[in-house]
């Protein structure tokens, strides 16, 4: 008893160390952590004394805080971050007092919630940050896939290796391939215009009203699994499978930023549990179809995919000794490995992207009547009167799906108005934007060290500074010539990027688009049935909410999903 007395005694000394020096590490690292606030604070001071154009108001205690937070009052709560960036481009005035034009940059300090972030808001500075002087991507958009696609991935790798990988990738999306996987397509669009269809009573009145997102998003899933690794999931008919499932709840929960917000997510064991489990899914589905794959390099003699192009781009590199390529050693388990986490970054970006754009062009198309009626006659004028036939001419002549203007620009104009990424580039010391404004006749220089420097696509998109009518739904602004008052601003439009980190997707994209507009619209009338969905809902005394007056909104959910994920109805225009 006596010895357990003294030894306790002779501990308690260290015990009190202990607590002293975790105290003090404690205190010392809140120390750090104010300063760091104090500096990134006093930086926008001075920057401000400098002349650059810093939002207003700003404060020593909340930075841009407590502004943010005004100008998400403005929106419904599971609004996209998107419409502030839009709220603060289209009323520059009010937080930039005394300026003579919109700040081609707009900084913002929201420590400690994020770092200090940098929008660019003008086009030619978008482009020299992501083309002229490429500057690698932040951590910020790297730790947005860590959960779906680790670190190895194009987001993740920065030059050389980036450009080494794309290299290897490029053929497998590139507009020749693609034109051999038509069929694939066409059968794919038919299955999802056949559900569309089961929805549409026969003689002619509007079916009952279900989520067009469930029916986008599995056709999407359908295209990319079969053009990556000719994978046949088939979520159109037996989905939504495990694959899917897994992928939908990483999207869904696991694409986050890395700031204090997120914090208590990502220690928490049952959110890591989850991304561990989706991702054990993810394994165990695709690594069998990736090993098959990878065997079979050679042998698809059409219709190659994605995996067995870049299979034979590597044998090529290595037939070649590397030569000018910057080759990397081949080891066959990490080229398995890479091309798994690479096949996770394609069937999320995908199919999540393609069905969310698609729900767009059906609601920009219910609300803009002429602009459908054009559509028609275009798809008529190119494909004949009788719509049933559109498949197969596709088929024999493929070429067809690339002669539709109209198409194309209602494509783009709904890109534009509901895009759905942007990039987030590094700053850095030896990085200064130069930006000459016609207005003063000045030429300012811009810094980016510290900061988190992100193309503002979406305040751009809607910038009437650069477009013209910004909130209106007008195709006409891609056919029109140099000259016209609607002819685009150079590398405004930009929902897919631009440079050699830009959307190696697009064509596939933009196929999936054309394909769906041609073989839905004349078969069948689309139209949001909000009144429908809402009297479904659970009744209250609350108003739903609504953005400039339209029930449809990006949402906070996915990439930027439509609100409620888009309920409608559908008839048949030829019953
Ligand atoms: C409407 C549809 C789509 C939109 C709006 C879109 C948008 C974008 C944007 C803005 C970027 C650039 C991000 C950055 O620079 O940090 C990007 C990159 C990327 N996208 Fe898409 N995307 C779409 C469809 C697709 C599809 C169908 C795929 C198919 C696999 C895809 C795969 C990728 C990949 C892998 C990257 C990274 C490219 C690289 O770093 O080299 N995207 N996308």
């Amino acid at each position: 008893m006596e010895l357990l007395t003294s030894g306790q005694w002779q501990a308690w000394p260290l015990v009190q160390a202990c607590i002293k020096a975790a105290f003090l590490l404690l205190g010392f690292k809140m120390g750090l952590f104010f300063f760091e606030g104090y500096q990134i604070r006093m930086k926008f001071r001075k920057m401000k004394e400098q002349g650059i154009p810093i939002a207003e108001p700003h404060s020593l205690v909340w930075g841009h805080l407590k502004m943010m937070v005004a100008i998400r009052a403005h929106f419904p709560k599971d609004a996209h971050n998107h419409y502030a960036q839009i709220y603060l481009v289209q009323n520059w005035q009010k937080f930039f007092p005394g300026a003579e034009e919109r700040p081609p940059i707009m900084y913002f300090d929201l420590w400690p919630v994020l770092e200090p972030f940098a929008f660019v808001v003008d086009p030619a500075m978008c482009q020299d940050i992501v083309q002229d002087r490429l500057q690698p991507r932040h951590p910020q958009i790297k730790h947005l896939i860590k959960y779906i696609s680790g670190a190895r991935n194009l987001t993740g790798w920065d030059q050389p290796v980036h450009t080494l990988w794309r290299s290897r990738l490029n053929p497998g999306f590139s507009a020749r391939n693609l034109q051999s996987h038509i069929p694939t397509f066409i059968e794919e669009v038919e299955t999802f215009v056949g559900l569309l269809k089961a929805n549409a009573p026969k003689d002619g009145a509007w079916g009952e009203v279900f989520q067009l997102l469930n029916l986008t998003t599995n056709m999407t899933f359908d295209i990319i699994c079969r053009v990556a690794m000719n994978l046949d999931t088939n979520e159109q008919r037996v989905g939504p499978t495990e694959l899917q499932n897994s992928m939908r709840t990483l999207v869904r929960n696991h694409v986050i930023f890395k700031n204090l917000g997120t914090l208590p997510l990502r220690l928490s064991p049952s959110w890591n549990l989850e991304a561990w489990r989706c991702s054990r899914t993810l394994r165990r589905a695709l690594m069998p179809r990736i090993q098959e794959q990878i065997g079979s390099g050679e042998q698809a003699k059409t219709q190659k995919t994605v995996i067995q192009l870049a299979t034979k781009e590597i044998s090529n590199e290595s037939s070649t000794g590397g030569n000018n390529k910057q080759s990397l050693p081949l080891d066959k388990k990490q080229y398995s490995e890479d091309v798994l986490n690479l096949m996770k970054q394609f069937l999320f970006a995908g199919h999540d992207t393609t069905s969310t754009t698609i729900t767009w062009a059906f609601h920009f198309l219910a609300k803009h009547p002429a602009a459908l009626e054009q559509l028609r006659t275009e798809h008529t004028t190119v494909f004949g009167p009788d719509p049933s036939t559109a498949s197969a001419m596709l088929t024999a002549n493929p070429a067809l799906l690339n002669a539709l203007p109209y198409t194309n620009a209602v494509i783009k104009e709904v890109l534009r108005l509901s895009p759905l990424a942007a990039t987030i580039r590094r700053g850095s010391p030896s990085f200064f934007f130069t930006h000459h404004s016609a207005a003063s006749g000045t030429t300012r220089h811009y810094p980016t060290d510290g900061f988190a420097v992100a193309t503002g696509t979406a305040a751009m998109h809607h910038d009437p500074a650069l477009w013209p009518r910004a909130n209106e739904f007008i195709p006409e602004r891609y056919l029109v010539s140099e000259g016209h008052e609607l002819y685009p601003v150079k590398y405004a439009w930009r929902p897919f990027e631009y440079g050699p980190m830009n959307c190696i997707g697009q064509d596939l994209a933009l196929m999936e688009l054309r394909l769906v507009l041609l073989l839905t619209v004349r078969e069948l009338d689309v139209e949001t049935a909000w009144e429908e969905w809402d009297a479904l809902q659970v009744a209250g005394d609350e108003k739903p909410p609504t953005i400039n007056g339209d029930r449809a909104y990006r949402t906070t959910n996915g990439l930027s999903y439509p609100t409620d994920e888009l309920p409608v109805h559908v008839r048949l225009r030829n019953p």
